[in-house]
């Protein structure tokens, strides 16, 4: 079982308002995780400083803040991200967006991933949005969308990975959020997978909040995501 290979894989959402106790929790976790993941719920609340300092420790950091504006907006956000030295950052999957982070990424290693459709939304809640088809076809067509684009990687659902990795091909990165391990609640998810399944559809990073973050105990939850990983790779 190659545990360090599956720990590459695991990329924790630091879903937390302080500081300090997304200090504390990073402490506990120890090697056990090796990238985290930045939102807006720590972002906003003085979290940037926190992902320049677990970079300046050895953890890589994926700032979420799945941009969206106008070209001008995305492409200087993202020129700025880039010089913070975080590995990953998130644009909604609209092409004028990934043509601008892809402009504003150009000369750094940062790499930019784009949200297809969120994994809280189910086919109603896509219709309620006024989108037609399924989500599944408007997830095919961002992925395609992206590849033309040069963008580094998608994020979707485990559920439609495989179908992306096909139209993506497999040197691009599919991180896939809303993993949820046999028998844990779904919260506000509604395209669940479980950690082994993820990686068997071809996710090459899982982002994995509730499960560890909210768990009575987030380092065994985290080692047994850790190994479940292993098992499939
Ligand atoms: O971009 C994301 O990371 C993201 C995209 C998406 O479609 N769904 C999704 O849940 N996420 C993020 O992934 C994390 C999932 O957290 P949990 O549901 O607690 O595991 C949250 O930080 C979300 O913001």
């Amino acid at each position: 079982m190659n545990l360090s290979a599956a720990r590459e894989r695991l990329i924790v959402a630091l879903d937390i308002s302080s500081i300090d106790e997304a200090r504390a929790l990073v402490r506990k976790l120890g090697d056990e995780v090796v990238f985290y993941k930045i939102g807006y719920q720590l972002g906003y609340a003085g979290g940037f400083e926190l992902a320049r300092e677990l970079i300046a420790v050895g953890k890589k950091v994926f700032l979420d803040l799945k941009l969206h504006d106008i070209g001008n907006t995305v492409e200087e956000g993202i020129r700025s991200i880039a010089q913070m030295g975080v590995t990953l950052a998130t644009v909604h999957a609209y092409p004028q967006t990934m043509r601008a982070a892809v402009k504003g990424k150009a000369g750094s290693n940062l790499k930019v991933i784009a949200v297809t459709v969120l994994t809280s939304y189910d086919n109603n809640d896509f219709i309620e949005a006024g989108y037609s088809g399924t989500v599944s076809e408007l997830v095919a067509k961002r992925a395609a969308q992206a590849k033309d684009i040069g963008i580094d990687g998608i994020v979707c659902a485990a559920t439609e990975a495989g179908r992306v990795q096909e139209i993506i091909g497999t040197d691009k990165l599919i991180v896939t959020p809303g993993i949820r391990p046999a028998g844990s609640s779904a919260d506000d998810q509604k395209r669940i997978v479980t950690p082994a399944m993820a990686i068997r559809s071809g996710s090459t990073h899982l982002v994995v909040g509730r499960p560890i973050t909210a768990a009575a105990d987030p380092v065994a939850a985290a080692k047994e995501i850790v190994a479940e990983i292993a098992s499939a790779l």
